[in-house]
């Protein structure tokens, strides 16, 4: 397990002239075979566009956000991957990981019929249809932009102000230490402003789709390495004499100390040395030479110097970390992760798993899909996707998955036909897994409590194949109108219902109850650059594991006799998930007992962890019980 060939999809077509100093991390392709050829049934609706909904839900609401497609992290750290097949607790209790053929078998059952409806626009629905151009254009790696160039603004030098602004932002949102949302606003800012300037009709200041891949490159590789980074500029500040000889104690100007919030200067200073040493650490151009910096001045070039590719090889730089005693302070130098996250990661793992796991996390994940395979099949998808031009695979444990590859001007899902008609869905292949783990089928009473936009929700429904009803019930109204789009998109009205308070989900009597607990998010840290920074101990300890224990308690009234109970996180905290199974457990064993995912059982065979590092997905835990039939009802007492 661990070592596991990667296909690059990475095409001389779309080469970067700057590239990482290792090669990019492309998601797993192996494609399964897993998929089984069902014979036709019903889908959920006759045909795709049409719609009919007891409850008058079908307005048209078009989402009108996008989704690019991030080229990998641009990182020397990500060259190697070490496996593990296990997580073990801080109680030392130990998870069986998902092997693919345990996922393949939990889904054998439920993967969908080929839908025998033509869509009116796309190839993707049986049987087959000409492909039709003109559905290429949204997605097609198109000419790059002729840009009339400016000699004085070279279309390069647009690219750093940007990202330091970016950097700017990002930065003085969290040394003001702010709330988790003021930095999530930060960089919704940042990405408003590139899209902006993306779409303006000037074309000497719109900016290329090789800028903006570089752009989102060097903004995620800041901010995922900010920690790394700040620890190589604090050595080579520490170690100049030209800083001590020309600055004095005015240290400052290199945007020391860390936080450095009260002056815009010092967290500006900050966010070019920063970059700088992104670029001179982590990146090289066509020739392997690391890229120019053109906004630093020549001290402070000279001083970053030191610790850049030039200044020593690799073997030196790191040996920089080893010089750390702390073990968990030298993971989280080395690897960039808050201290409290390396302590837990290394008490859980050990040393090779926690600096395994660090590195995944530090990878920039593939865009991944779910085929609706009520209406078409995962084959047909990869097939159109390619003859789009876009790069696409089957993901390695669901027979539902499809990953996209780079594509020049990126992906975007939102605005895709095959989207907007429901064909495919955008949702993580671990979330995949999480669904097909409750083993959901036709006719069933399904309660998804914590439903959020509905990603999940449509896979279930997709099991259910139309026939039965999905509970939702998600506390956040905010997210209750992307929801019904959700549900509208999916054509799925009549299978889905959206429940209007925590009540009414604790007063059903479901056949499948499925907990999808708010969490740390620790596992999915490689979606978005800057959680990593956001996350608290004090909050995940005092505040959500005891939600967590709540909404499993309140969850577990649903489920009917001989029905099943599943909670799932995307933490890989043992506090969140082992510990909160073992308090469900000790607490409710008269009434639920383990259902185990393979027939070997025994402790934690009702378990399962899929680790980045193992498997090269998102980090998420599954448990699941089955209600005792004649139980006394103590959860519901
Ligand atoms: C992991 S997300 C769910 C993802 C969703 N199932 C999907 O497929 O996209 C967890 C959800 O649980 C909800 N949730 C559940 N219990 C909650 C509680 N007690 N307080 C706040 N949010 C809660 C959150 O609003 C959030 O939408």
């Amino acid at each position: 397990a661990g070592e596991r060939t990667r296909r690059s999809f990475s095409s001389a077509a779309f080469a970067p002239p700057i590239r990482p100093t290792s090669s990019p991390v492309p998601p797993p392709s192996q494609p399964s075979s897993a998929t089984p050829s069902t014979p036709p049934s019903s889908p959920i609706v006759s045909s795709a566009g049409a719609s009919t909904s007891r409850r008058g839900e079908r307005r048209s609401f078009m989402s009108s956000s996008t989704l690019a497609l991030s080229p990998p992290v641009s990182s020397t750290t990500t060259s190697s991957t070490s496996s593990s097949s296990s997580t073990v607790s801080s109680s030392g209790s130990s998870s069986p990981v998902l092997e693919p053929e345990q996922a393949i078998a939990l889904s054998a059952q439920v993967d969908g019929p080929i839908s025998s409806q033509p869509s009116p626009s796309s190839s993707l629905s049986s049987p087959p249809a000409p492909s039709s151009p003109s559905t290429a254009s949204s997605s097609s790696p198109s000419a790059p932009p002729t840009m009339t160039m400016d000699p004085f603004r070279p279309a390069r030098a647009a690219v750093d102000p940007v990202v330091i602004n970016i950097l700017v932002t990002i930065l003085s949102s969290s040394a003001a230490s702010s709330p988790p949302s003021t930095l999530a606003d930060a960089e919704r800012i940042a990405n408003k402003a590139i899209r902006k300037r993306m779409r303006t009709d000037a074309p000497e200041t719109a900016l290329t789709a090789e800028e903006r891949r570089l752009i989102y490159a060097r903004v995620y590789g800041v901010e995922v390495l900010r920690a790394r980074l700040s620890f190589l500029l604090e050595h080579a500040v520490a170690q100049s004499s030209l800083v001590g000889r020309r600055f004095g104690p005015t240290l400052a100007d290199f945007g020391l100390p860390m936080d450095a919030s009260g002056d815009p200067m010092l967290v500006v200073n900050r966010a070019e040395c920063l970059l700088a040493l992104y670029m001179l650490t982590e990146e090289v151009d066509g020739e392997g030479r690391p890229p120019r910096v053109d906004f630093l001045d020549s001290d402070r070039l000279e001083v970053l110097g030191a610790v850049s590719r030039e200044g020593m090889t690799e073997g030196e730089r790191e040996a920089l970390f080893d010089q750390v005693d702390d073990p968990s302070e030298r993971l989280a130098a080395r690897r960039s992760l808050p201290s409290w996250l390396a302590a837990r990661f290394l008490e859980q793992l050990g040393k090779e798993g926690a600096e395994a796991l660090a590195l995944a996390l530090n990878r920039k994940p593939p865009t991944t899909l779910r085929v609706n395979t009520l209406k078409t099949s995962r084959e047909k998808v990869v097939q159109e996707l390619k003859k789009r031009g876009v790069p696409a695979a089957a993901t390695k444990y669901s027979p539902w998955g499809v990953t996209v590859g780079d594509v020049e001007g990126g992906f975007r899902v939102f605005e895709q036909d095959m989207y907007k008609l429901g064909y495919v869905d955008l949702i993580n292949e671990a979330s995949q897994c999480v669904a097909l783990s409750t083993g959901a089928k036709p006719y069933d009473i399904v309660l998804l409590y914590g439903a959020r936009k509905g990603a999940k929700a449509l896979a279930l429904g997709s099991m259910l194949r139309g026939n039965g009803m999905i509970y939702l019930w998600e506390p956040y109204l905010r997210q209750h109108y992307q929801l019904r789009e959700a549900i509208r998109r999916g054509q799925a009205q009549d299978l889905m219902e959206v429940l209007p308070n925590v009540m009414a989900a604790m007063r059903i009597k479901a056949d499948v109850v499925l907990v999808d607990a708010l969490c740390s998010n620790t596992g999915a840290l490689s979606h978005h650059p800057s959680m990593r920074w956001l996350k608290n101990e004090t909050h995940i300890l005092e505040t959500l594991v005891p939600q967590q224990r709540s909404d499993l308690q309140n969850a577990a009234r649903a489920v009917s006799p001989g029905g099943v109970l599943l909670y799932s996180t995307c933490s890989l905290l043992a506090c969140e998930n082992q510990e909160v199974v073992a308090w469900f457990e000790s607490t409710f064993s008269g009434e639920f007992e383990p259902l185990p995912f393979d027939k070997t059982g025994g402790p934690g065979g009702n378990c399962r962890a899929l680790l980045p590092h193992v498997h090269g997905v998102d980090g998420t835990f599954i448990a699941r019980w089955r209600r005792k039939l004649g139980s006394a009802g103590v959860v519901s007492g």
